[in-house]
């Protein structure tokens, strides 16, 4: 190792032409610049108040205790401050060594081979920029001497330059961006991959209250990461081989002035050290105005997007001057922080700007100057002229002798002239790449500092999927909810425990033994639910509004968490059809093969002769005469209610599960195409767990769940033994008349039996 550094440094001192104490001298300046930089800036790093950015985090914290919110751990104000701050802190390493992980997963992938290439450019670069400052040196310096052939000759070389120049600098840029899109790709895929596992795309909206918008994470946060740590990693590396070598070039040329090597690099370090302590005093908070930014773009995104997804309901209800206040609101709202982020700036880019452009150019003037003023000799006033003939050492009587002299006089203090202007304009040149160095890498750390509030948003989203696939969710739960009926959720910390076992049933039995059925805001709706169902038991389920009947689905499906008792289900035989059908972005094919995909069609060896078939069952024939089955279009608005819930019933006979979960599927259905689908699903061996309203229905089940709104229920086989007894009820409720409770079960009664009040 020590001889390949040696061998560098030989390599180095040739190629600039220096000697290894000049090299030295170059290396402590430029340690110095780093120094300055690493040490120095980041004190500029504030605490800062907690915002409602993070407010979601804070709350994750609060525990439930006496039926009041109180902290979990007890964390102190400022260790809670220091935890959710986007700043150049270790929580942020921490947070950007993931996200690294992920942009860059082992040492052989394209890139390492992007950022190879992107290095490797920003070096010739600067190659490319201390050529150019000597060439400039050198052309002012032929200018000065009014030699047009050299200065032709350099001026060439010059436009020679031009050439690579152009094309690294591309090179540049193209490489920036295609590591940007590199490593997007990388995170998005990741992000992906992780909001579709275990149905992390509900979890984290229903179920887990840390994300506040998860679409704003998914793709503005994670392209603004990918692109400013591209564009930082160009903009800290060249800057850093800028100052290395353009140190080492200066001290070259000081050198050759026989000046003295540690001043001047001690006089630009005490500047710019003093400086960045000043600009520590005026940094505003850079990782937390973007992180809030981040957060007032997904508000305005999230509003625009409801009204996309109900304008029917909105333009109905001609809630256009509702929705407009929203929005503008919600603009207002970005647009003030956009403006407090402008003014809050101005005032320190002005600063950060008099402090880099000119108090720093100012230093290096004086600092390439001292050379010239300092060393002994002749200034350009002792040789004026008038002075020269007054100066002359008498060396021959001989006027065309003196005048020889004096020409050779006049022509040596021209060169002196010339060289030090070659001298001053290189060092000037090198000095302004130099400092333009030096302030680039003082203002990323301003970008480093932005991007830390977007890193925080996306490495905090990544870690809320992970967790949430694994069943692990964070909910603020302000108030502990009472106990209900025999059931009493258990909490640990803040959060409640699923206690309850999910079996999957070897015998296609649906199970449920005292399963409570609690909601994602911990309101037990039923304590204890127990039932069994063997294939070919349709069931029944009714209930007052608000009862739970959904929630049953979201439990037997899955997508709720177990408080409490045993769940058999058997695996993948479910099919849930919503009241608001889902229509997807596709063709009418692939409405009715969703989720399958085409492959998946052509695997099950179901043909469009199949497809049609099942549209003939629910009497959709003239869509696919009419619309053919590759035409893409928007089928949300295209079909009409009772059609969309037709297609839905179609896919349920493409797929034809084991149980399908039919939540008032068919409420717009005409009745007659109803009772049709239903015998069509049990004559496909479809086992029927329907929620409806309707009595029409009533005769296609052989059990009836009844919830009665307050936690309790019953579970009967429906025959005709049970419609007497509901006949029974009637007839003693009738004579009961009068509470409201009585009307209701009458209302439900009648419902059940298809009779009139
Ligand atoms: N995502 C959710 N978060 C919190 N509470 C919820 C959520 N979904 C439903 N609830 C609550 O759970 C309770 C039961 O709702 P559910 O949808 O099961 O009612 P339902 O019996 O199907 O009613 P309806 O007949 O009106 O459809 C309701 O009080 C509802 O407010």
């Amino acid at each position: 190792m020590p001889t390949v550094v040696s061998k560098l440094l030989e390599r180095s001192e040739q190629a600039l032409n220096v000697n290894r104490s000049v090299l030295s001298g170059a290396v402590v300046a430029a340690a110095l610049f780093a120094y300055s930089y690493k040490v120095a800036y980041p004190l500029i790093v504030r605490r800062e108040n907690v915002t409602n950015f993070n407010n979601n985090l804070v709350k994750k914290n609060v525990q439930i205790q006496n039926g009041l919110a109180k902290p979990k751990h007890a964390l102190s104000k400022r260790q809670r401050l220091r935890n959710t701050i986007p700043a150049l802190n270790l929580q942020f390493i921490m947070q950007f060594i993931k996200l690294v992980r992920i942009m860059i997963p082992n040492l052989f992938c394209a890139e390492i081979g992007l950022l190879s290439g992107h290095t490797t450019f920003l070096f010739l670069r600067t190659f490319l920029s201390i050529y150019v400052a000597n060439l400039e040196g050198a052309i002012v310096k032929y200018i000065v001497r009014k030699e047009p052939k050299n200065f032709i000759k350099q001026l060439m070389k010059w436009f020679a330059v031009a050439i690579p120049a152009t094309f690294i600098n591309s090179m540049i840029k193209y490489l920036e961006s295609k590591i940007a899109l590199s490593f997007r790709t990388r995170l998005v895929d990741h992000s992906y991959k992780l909001y579709f596992k275990n149905q992390s795309y509900y979890r984290v909206t229903v179920l887990d209250g840390r994300l506040d918008n998860c679409a704003q994470r998914l793709t503005d946060d994670i392209e603004t990461v990918a692109v400013t740590v591209s564009h930082l990693y160009g903009q800290i590396t060249k800057p850093m081989f800028d100052i290395l070598l353009m140190a080492i070039a200066l001290a070259n040329l000081v050198k050759s002035r026989n000046a003295n090597l540690i001043t001047g690099p001690a006089i630009i370090s005490g500047v710019v050290i003093f400086s960045a302590l000043i600009l520590k005093l005026v940094s505003p908070r850079f990782g937390q105005l973007v992180a809030q930014e981040a957060e007032k773009k997904g508000y305005l995104r999230h509003v625009h997007s409801r009204i996309v997804a109900n304008s029917e309901e909105i333009a109905f209800y001609g809630g256009h001057k509702v929705e407009q206040s929203q929005l503008r609101s919600a603009f207002r709202i970005l647009a003030q922080h956009l403006e407090h982020m402008f003014n809050v700036k101005l005032w320190f880019v002005m600063l950060e700007q008099f402090l880099m452009k000119y108090v720093w150019s100012g230093t290096g003037m004086i600092v390439v100057s001292l050379p010239i003023l300092l060393a002994a000799g002749p200034s350009v006033k002792d040789t004026a002229p008038e002075n020269k003939l007054m100066n002359l050492p008498i060396l021959s009587e001989d006027p065309s002798v003196a005048l020889s002299s004096v020409r050779m006089v006049e022509d040596s203090n021209q060169d002196s002239v010339s060289e030090r202007t070659h001298y001053f304009t290189t060092a000037k040149n090198l000095l302004i790449t130099g400092s333009n160095a030096v302030e680039r890498l003082m203002s990323s750390y301003k970008d480093i500092v932005e991007l830390a509030g977007h890193t925080a948003r996306v490495a905090n989203m990544f870690t809320v999927l992970e967790e949430a696939s694994r069943g692990i969710y964070h909910k603020t739960l302000v108030e502990k909810k009472e106990r209900c009926g025999n059931f009493e959720i258990e909490f640990k910390g803040d959060q409640p425990v699923a206690k309850g076992k999910l079996i999957v049933s070897t015998n296609n039995e649906i199970i449920l033994k005292e399963v409570p059925i609690v909601t994602p805001n911990c309101d037990v709706v039923c304590p204890s639910l127990s039932l069994e169902l063997k294939p070919g038991q349709h069931l029944l389920i009714t209930g007052p509004n608000g009862c739970g009947k959904s929630s049953l689905f979201r439990i037997l499906s899955g997508l709720w968490p177990i408080y409490g008792g045993e769940l058999h289900t058997p695996k993948n035989s479910m099919f849930y059809i919503p009241q608001r059908p889902y229509m997807v972005i596709g063709n009418l094919r692939d409405q009715i093969i969703y989720p399958d995909t085409s492959t998946d069609m052509i695997n099950k060896q179901i043909t469009e002769d199949d497809l049609r078939k099942i549209m003939r069952l629910v009497h959709l024939e003239h869509i696919v005469e009419r619309d053919t089955f590759h035409q893409v279009k928007d089928w949300t608005d295209i079909l009409s209610g009772g059609e969309k819930q037709r297609m839905a019933i179609a896919r349920l006979f493409y797929h034809k599960p084991k149980y399908a979960l039919l939540d008032e599927c068919t409420s717009a259905v005409s009745i007659d195409v109803e009772s049709f689908i239903y015998e069509t699903a049990i004559d496909m061996g479809i086992t029927l767990l329907t929620i409806t309203h309707r009595p029409t229905l009533w005769k296609f089940h052989t059990h009836i769940l009844q919830f009665d709104g307050v936690g309790a229920w019953k579970f009967n086989e429906l025959n005709a033994n049970n419609r007497l007894n509901l006949k029974k009820e009637k007839e003693s409720l009738l004579k009961r008349c009068g509470s409201e409770e009585v009307t209701q079960r009458l209302n439900e009664l009648n419902k059940l039996l298809g009779e009139d009040n």
